[in-house]
């Protein structure tokens, strides 16, 4: 089956360079047309217009790739490959991550609409960060010896559970990729990845650095295609032995459902935020408004950990929102590839519609726009940044997760009532707290209900720690060791050394 490729000549500030790769599925180390022959287009964010049209990949391909993968985890992949020699090509990935910053760092700002420099900076970084994390720990991952009695010796195996299936998102299309690929190839699982349909170009590259890797064929497939078709044939693939997800809480539950009306398969979710950014009187005040802008308006607000409730003491209320608001005015929104732009435009029509739907029930409910509140320029998908005051606590924008350069910013008076506000969510992803009285801060982050907790920084991660939801925010975590847990059975072999009945 032919395939199409994907070729283009950068002249940017920040980027000057050919890009050249296939775009069809890759199933089995190979390119190929989809099943039914159709295609998606991948917009420009930036402009609304067409780059390019990628392979569309449904449930035949889903199938196939499914085969593909059973049959590498039997033959070249699992547990015939010792851990050492996991780690090497995990680092092998790294290194071409490495070689290709700048043209993934393209490919991202290109269709995702992030800026060149964040993306090198932060999405190409972790995502080598995270590889390389990961392929330490391949040649780690042990059970342990159990003392029962003189007669038995047990102990335990942590087995890969073979086919896995991964469904990201678009918010940090390479970065997903990686948080994915890093443990379940650490482990020895194979893999059957669908990226999001908005943001296929930086998943589609890597496909050809896993082949040059020297990854055994059909150990990692990725399928391109919609989430209710291919997405759907994952979670619900009976030869499929666990998926993990990142997106919306909505499709996290029909994955769950699926799961449980298939196979029973193991679920690990990501999913969304609310999360509050808490800022005492005792705070440093120029700290908590630079974290406080990256926490919400970083990466165009598209963060589930984005901090989009920032609640502010009423002593430093006023100083508080008139330095916030002096430098989210000064944020420069423009063209992903200057080298001077913070924030690119929403990622798609779709994310564009809704949030100024959001803001406009801000508007509508009563909410004073403080900052913003409508779209910049008159092509693509850009929204200024916008700052809410005077909401109530009711308010869709103070509740729900709105995944745009959207904050809410609230006055409280004492700790006991914003411990209740912060905690007033269906989710508990994150939750940030600035204060300058450390035993407070402690002790505040710990009565937060969310997987995350900062004091005195937010929207921060790192590879070695874990990260992943209480309440409506997920189930498992991803990073740090943790991870592994998701991607690994838990085997306990008894030995008789004498016993009888
Ligand atoms: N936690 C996170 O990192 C993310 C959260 N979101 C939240 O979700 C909202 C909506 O964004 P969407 O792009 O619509 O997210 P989404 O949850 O629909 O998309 C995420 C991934 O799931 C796939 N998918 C969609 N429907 C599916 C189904 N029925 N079965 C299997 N896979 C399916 C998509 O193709 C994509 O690959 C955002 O406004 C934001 O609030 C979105 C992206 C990432
Ligand atoms: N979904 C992982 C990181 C983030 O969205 O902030």
């Amino acid at each position: 089956m032919s395939t199409t490729t994907f070729s283009l000549e950068f002249k940017s500030e920040t980027f000057k360079g050919k890009v050249n790769f296939p775009t069809g599925v890759f199933i089995d180390g190979q390119f190929s047309a989809g099943a039914e022959g159709t295609t998606i287009d991948v917009i420009n964010p930036s402009t609304g217009k067409v780059i390019t049209s990628v392979a569309e990949g449904t449930a035949k391909d889903v199938d196939r790739a499914v085969k593909a993968a059973k049959r590498a985890f039997t033959e070249s992949w699992g547990l015939k490959v010792p851990g050492s020699q996991r780690g090497q090509l995990l680092n092998k990935l790294a290194d071409l991550f490495e070689r290709h910053s700048d043209e993934l760092a393209a490919l991202e700002a290109l269709d995702n609409g992030k800026t060149f420099n964040w993306a090198k900076a932060a999405d190409v970084a972790m995502s080598i960060g995270v590889l390389r994390y990961y392929a330490g720990w391949a040649d780690k991952i042990h059970g342990q010896t159990i003392e029962t009695h003189e007669d038995k010796l047990a102990y335990t195996r942590h087995e890969p559970f073979g086919v896995v299936g991964q469904i990201i998102p678009w918010n940090f299309p390479l970065m997903m990729m990686a948080w994915k690929l890093g443990p379940a190839l650490a482990t020895g699982n194979a893999i059957v990845l669908k990226p999001s349909e908005f943001t296929p170009l930086s998943a589609l590259r890597v496909c050809s650095l896993i082949n040059e890797a020297g990854f055994p064929p059909g150990v990692v497939n990725v399928i391109i295609g919609y989430g209710h078709t291919a997405g759907q044939a994952i979670a619900e693939h009976l030869g499929i032995d666990k998926v993990a997800f990142t997106g919306s809480t909505l499709v996290g539950r029909k994955i769950m459902e699926a799961a449980a009306k298939s196979n029973l398969k193991n679920v690990t979710l990501e999913l969304g935020g609310k999360s509050p950014n808490i800022i005492f009187n005792d705070a440093d005040l120029d700290l908590a408004v630079n974290w406080s802008l990256h926490g919400i308006f970083w990466n165009h607000g598209q963060c589930c950990c984005a901090g989009s409730r920032i609640f502010v003491q009423s002593g430093i209320y006023d100083k508080f929102l008139e330095r916030f608001t002096a430098k989210s005015k000064a944020l420069k929104l423009g063209d992903p590839f200057a080298g001077d732009s913070y924030q690119g435009p929403q990622v798609s029509k779709i994310q564009f519609d809704r949030i100024m739907d959001f803001i406009n029930s801000g508007k509508e409910q009563g909410a004073t726009v403080h900052l913003g509140g409508e779209q910049h320029g008159t092509e693509g998908y850009w929204i200024q940044p916008t700052i809410f005051t005077n909401t109530k606590p009711d308010m869709r924008i103070v509740q729900e997760e709105i995944f745009g350069p959207v904050g809410v910013v609230i006055k409280f008076e004492d700790q006991e009532d914003v411990l209740r506000q912060a905690n007033d969510t269906l989710y508990g992803l994150a939750a940030a707290v600035f204060t300058t009285d450390i035993t407070r801060g402690i002790q505040f982050a710990h009565s937060l209900q969310a997987g995350t907790a900062w004091i005195n920084c937010a929207n921060s991660l790192h590879p070695n720690v874990p990260f992943g939801g209480y309440k409506q925010s997920g189930v498992g975590r991803e990073l740090g060791e943790y991870a592994l847990n998701n991607y690994t059975n838990v085997k306990a072999v008894h030995i008789n050394l004498g016993q009888h009945i």
